[in-house]
C-alpha cells in the first residue's frame, strides 16, 4: 500500500447538491488516498448515493469542486471520467444473461478497447480478447463457468461478474454500491476476496451498509448524516464515536 500521506487519488471539496431548494449533500470534503479501500457510509437517506452520482458526474453539484488525478472533473461528462479510470461498477441488470461469461467479459472488454469497428468485422479479435476475459476469469475463480450462460450463476457469482466486467475496463479508481447489498451469508466471503483482490494497484471507494465488511476491508471510512460529513478515520475510530453511535441509533439503523 502506497503510505504517502498525501497521495490523493480523489479529492472533493465543498460538494454540494440542492435538489429543489433541498441539501442532499452540503459541503462535503472527501479525500480518497491511492491504493486504499475508502468506505462512505451514513443512515438512509445520508447522501451516499448522491454523493456517488457527483464523483461520477452523473450528477452536476450545486457547488464544490472535484479533483481527480490532479485533475478538475466536476464539469467533464461521465463517459470522460470513466475513460480516465474513474469507474463505477454497474449492477447485476448490466450483466448480459443470455450470453455466456466469458461474452460478458469480452463486451467489456470490447468496450475498453474502443475496437468497435473491427470487433463487428473481424472475428480473430475475438480471440485476442477471449485470452484477457480468460485471464480475468482465471483470476477471481470463475473459469468453470466460463461457457454457462450468465444467468445460470448464483447471485454471488453474478456480483462477482459484475466486478470483473468492471475490472476489465481497468480502472484506477472503482465505484462500487453496496457490493454486498442482496448477497447470502456464503457469498459475502468470496466476494470480499474478490474486493480484496482487485483492490490490488487500485483504489476502491465503497458505500456499503454491513459493518463487518467494512471492518475488515477498509482502511478509512467517511460517515455522512444529513448530506454532511459527521466523522472520518478508520473503523475503529468511527464505530466508537460517540456521534456515529447516536447518528446510527438516532435512525433505527444500528
Ligand atoms: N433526485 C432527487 N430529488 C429530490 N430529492 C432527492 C433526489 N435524490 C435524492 N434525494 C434526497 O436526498 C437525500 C439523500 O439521498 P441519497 O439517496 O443520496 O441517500 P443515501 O445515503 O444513499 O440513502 P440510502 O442508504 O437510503 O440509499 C434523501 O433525503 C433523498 O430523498
Amino acid at each position: 500500500m502506497n503510505k504517502n500521506e498525501d497521495d490523493y487519488i480523489l479529492q472533493a471539496k465543498g460538494l454540494s447538491k440542492q435538489f429543489r431548494g433541498f441539501y442532499a449533500v452540503k459541503g462535503v470534503d472527501l479525500r480518497v488516498r491511492r491504493h486504499t479501500i475508502h468506505a462512505l457510509i451514513g443512515p438512509n437517506g445520508a447522501g451516499k448515493t448522491t454523493c456517488f452520482n457527483l464523483l461520477t458526474t452523473f450528477l452536476k453539484p450545486t457547488e464544490g469542486t472535484i479533483v481527480f488525478n490532479g485533475r478538475h472533473i466536476e464539469k467533464s461528462d461521465p463517459a470522460s471520467v470513466a475513460d480516465s479510470g474513474l469507474v463505477r461498477s454497474f449492477q447485476i441488470s448490466a450483466v448480459f444473461s443470455q450470453m455466456t461469461v466469458l461474452e460478458n467479459v469480452r463486451v467489456a472488454l470490447q468496450r475498453k478497447t474502443r475496437w468497435n469497428y473491427a470487433f463487428w468485422r473481424n472475428q480473430n479479435v475475438l480471440h485476442v480478447l477471449d485470452d484477457r476475459a480468460r485471464e480475468l476469469l482465471d483470476m477471481v475463480g470463475l473459469t468453470r463457468w466460463a461457457d454457462a450462460p450468465a444467468g445460470d450463476l448464483s447471485y454471488g457469482r453474478k456480483r462477482v461478474l459484475e466486478l470483473v466486467t468492471t475490472i476489465a475496463l481497468e480502472p484506477e479508481l472503482i465505484l462500487l454500491d453496496e457490493p454486498m447489498a442482496g448477497l447470502g451469508h456464503e457469498d459475502i466471503e468470496p466476494v470480499m476476496q474478490m474486493i480484496q483482490r482487485v483492490a490490488k494497484g487500485r483504489t476502491v471507494l465503497m458505500v456499503e451498509h454491513n459493518m463487518k465488511v467494512i471492518a475488515e476491508l477498509c482502511d478509512q471510512v467517511t460517515v455522512l448524516q444529513s448530506g454532511q460529513v459527521l466523522a472520518e478515520g478508520t473503523y475503529a475510530q468511527v464505530s466508537t464515536d460517540p456521534r456515529v453511535i447516536e447518528a446510527y441509533v438516532g435512525g433505527a439503523h444500528v
